[in-house]
């Protein structure tokens, strides 16, 4: 039977199949470390990326002790949700536990996003091969350096990296990603200001996905008795897809930052941060393993569930 126009209006003889917003590469990055290959940027990507930044830096330093620079966006319209897409389905996530003793009781704490890292920090650097050599000398690190296996940036982040780098004239040799899968995924207000960065780090942080907001405020200041009692500084940014933020200068020693939850009709869409970052010694290694990588399971996306899960378990490497 001949189908009207009605029936194709109401009922397609198939539903759609959801467009894929990337054609994927067929070269990859491997690394003894990853759970699986991860693909190259498409090179409609990396193309595109030859635009960026899409719009010029805003500096923002009309505040105590703030310096950031925010580019809204710096990731070309046309690709933002396939660079959403990409990364959420290439890259290995995972979902960490850890404990905290405060005043002598245990308790566990579940990072309430996704996370990931790769890097290395600056005392050793990945030779062509794979392997980890002394930054110094060149000459191969020993096998007990690291309590953790340290990952390479994979060609799809070190492109990305080497773009900010040249952007904001920074150095970085970390990527720490988040995936939000909802509004209920958070970070609750913190600072990244860990002695392993070194004094005044810069970091780049880049958001895809949905739009979530992005609060910071001052860290209390000491009352002396002759100022009057200041107002709370605050700052609230709506993080959209493509965006940037440059946090730099004295703004980790001084600010707090956060990604409230958030009920409502956007927050059922994932979001990614990307944080680039500096760590200068061994600790900044070991830290960001474990609390971004850790020693549980490995998720990834599933595209038909439409969720992430559950892969494999601890550090066995999984064939794709
Ligand atoms: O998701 C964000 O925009 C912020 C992430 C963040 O602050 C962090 O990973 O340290
Ligand atoms: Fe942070």
């Amino acid at each position: 039977m001949k189908r009207g126009a009605i029936d194709f209006f109401f009922a397609p003889a198939n539903p759609p199949a959801k467009k894929t917003r990337y054609e994927p590469s067929t070269q990859t990055s491997t690394h003894a470390s990853y759970p699986f290959p991860i693909p190259h940027l498409p090179t409609t990507f990396t193309e595109t990326l030859g635009f960026a930044p899409a719009t010029d830096g805003k500096e923002i330093n009309n505040k105590p002790d703030l310096d950031l620079v925010y580019y809204q966006p710096y990731i070309p319209t046309e690709i933002q949700a396939g660079l959403f897409d990409f990364l959420r389905q290439e890259l290995p996530f995972y979902r960490v536990q850890y404990n905290i003793t405060r005043g002598g009781v245990q308790t566990q704490v579940n990072t309430p996003r996704f996370t990931t890292v790769f890097g290395v920090d600056a005392t050793s650097r990945f030779a062509e091969d794979g392997t980890l050599v002394d930054a110094k000398t060149g000459r191969k690190v020993e096998s007990g350096k690291y309590k953790c296996t340290p990952r390479p940036l994979p060609q799809c982040l070190e492109y990305l990296c080497l773009l900010t780098e040249a952007t904001t004239g920074e150095s970085f040799n970390f990527a720490l990603v988040n995936y939000y899968a909802d509004g209920q995924d958070s970070i609750s207000y913190h600072s990244d200001d860990e002695k392993f960065l070194g004094p005044n780090p810069a970091i780049a942080s880049f958001s895809l996905g949905a739009k979530r907001d992005f609060l910071m405020k001052h860290k209390p200041i000491a009352p002396s008795s002759s100022a009057p009692i200041a107002e709370p500084v605050q700052l609230k940014l709506t993080l959209g897809s493509g965006d940037m933020v440059l946090m730099r200068g004295k703004t980790q020693a001084n600010w707090l930052h956060s990604i409230p939850k958030r009920a409502g009709v956007d927050t059922r869409m994932g979001r990614i941060n990307i944080t680039f970052r500096k760590a200068m010694i061994k600790g900044g290694t070991e830290n960001y393993h474990q609390y971004n990588v850790g020693n549980g399971g490995v998720y990834r996306w599933d595209a038909t569930q439409r969720k992430m899960m559950l892969r494999g378990h601890g550090d066995s490497p999984l064939e794709d």
